[in-house]
């Protein structure tokens, strides 16, 4: 393709505007009077792997909870500027949370498996935005089990209470929850950090199953993870986006010093 060919958006290196999932634009969040967040503006392709990585209160949590709102069950937590999903703002208070959650999954560092069967752990979240039959709702549940790859181990027990998995096996559960509803977005906060090498490695394996169809957005404080997960990975620092690039130019080299310093060890 020549230059003159390509259209302003390939040539200002953005992705053109339909192969990007979540546009944040001039963020700014506030935790009452702390201003955690500053004016980050961040595209997420479509059906790739963003990581988030930075030293220890640099607001990688707060980006997170910012794309599905729970902030907005605490008084005095804000966010302005523009978080632009499928064509609307999703800081706009008339968003239906409800629906924003089932279209933006989160699965958190713990795993948070609710205090009921395997199947229900499923069904729950998928019944409060679909009336399907028994046997539509079996078909949902074996669906997302055997994308996670839990289905083998837990078909004969899906009566069984999920708090009597493996800390491993809880975690591929909330991500089999997640995918459930047939969200465009999944979240993914520190998902590995309470999990052993081998359950590590299946939920790496398993993102690139996923990322086929979902655009995944990941936290972690795991540098090796970060470089055998990510497409795409974002330095913060203090409140502030530093650089975003591809996985290889961030880890081989990034544009700037206190990125490589982070890389290397040398803070954080
Ligand atoms: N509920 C809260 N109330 C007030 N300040 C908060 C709250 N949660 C986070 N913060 C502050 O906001 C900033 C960003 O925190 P955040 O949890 O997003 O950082 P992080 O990069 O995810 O850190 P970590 O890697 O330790 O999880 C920090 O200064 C933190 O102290």
């Amino acid at each position: 393709m020549t230059p003159a060919s390509m259209s302003s958006a390939e040539l200002s290196g953005k992705a053109p505007a339909q192969d990007v999932a979540l546009a944040v634009r001039d963020l700014n969040f506030h935790y009452g009077s702390h201003h955690a967040l500053h004016g980050i503006s961040l595209d997420f392709p479509a059906r790739c792997v963003t990581a988030m990585i930075g030293p220890s209160g640099c607001g990688k949590s707060t980006l997170l909870r910012v794309f599905n709102k729970i902030y907005a069950l605490y008084p005095g937590q804000r966010a302005t500027g523009e978080v632009m999903f499928d064509g609307r703002n999703i800081l706009d208070d008339s968003i239906n949370l409800d629906m924003l959650r089932s279209r933006i999954g989160m699965v958190f560092q713990k795993p948070t498996p609710f205090p009921m069967s395997i199947y229900d752990n499923i069904a729950f979240g998928v019944r409060l935005h679909e009336k399907l039959g028994r046997t539509e709702m079996d078909e949902r549940v074996q669906d997302v089990l055997t994308r996670v790859a839990l289905w083998n181990e837990v078909r004969d027990r899906l009566n069984a209470p999920a708090t009597g998995l493996s800390g491993g096996q809880q975690q591929r559960l909330c991500i089999a929850r997640s995918i459930a509803t047939r969200p465009e977005v999944l979240l993914l906060d520190e998902p590995t950090s309470a999990l052993d090498p081998i359950s590590t490695a299946r939920i790496e394996e398993l993102l690139d199953e996923l990322k086929e169809e979902f655009t995944i957005a990941i936290v972690t404080h795991n540098m090796q993870q970060a470089a055998r997960c990510a497409d795409r990975v974002a330095f913060f620092y203090l409140g502030r986006l530093v650089e975003v690039d591809t996985a290889d130019r961030i880890f081989t080299n990034p544009r700037e010093k206190q990125t490589q310093d982070y890389i290397t060890g040398r803070f954080g």
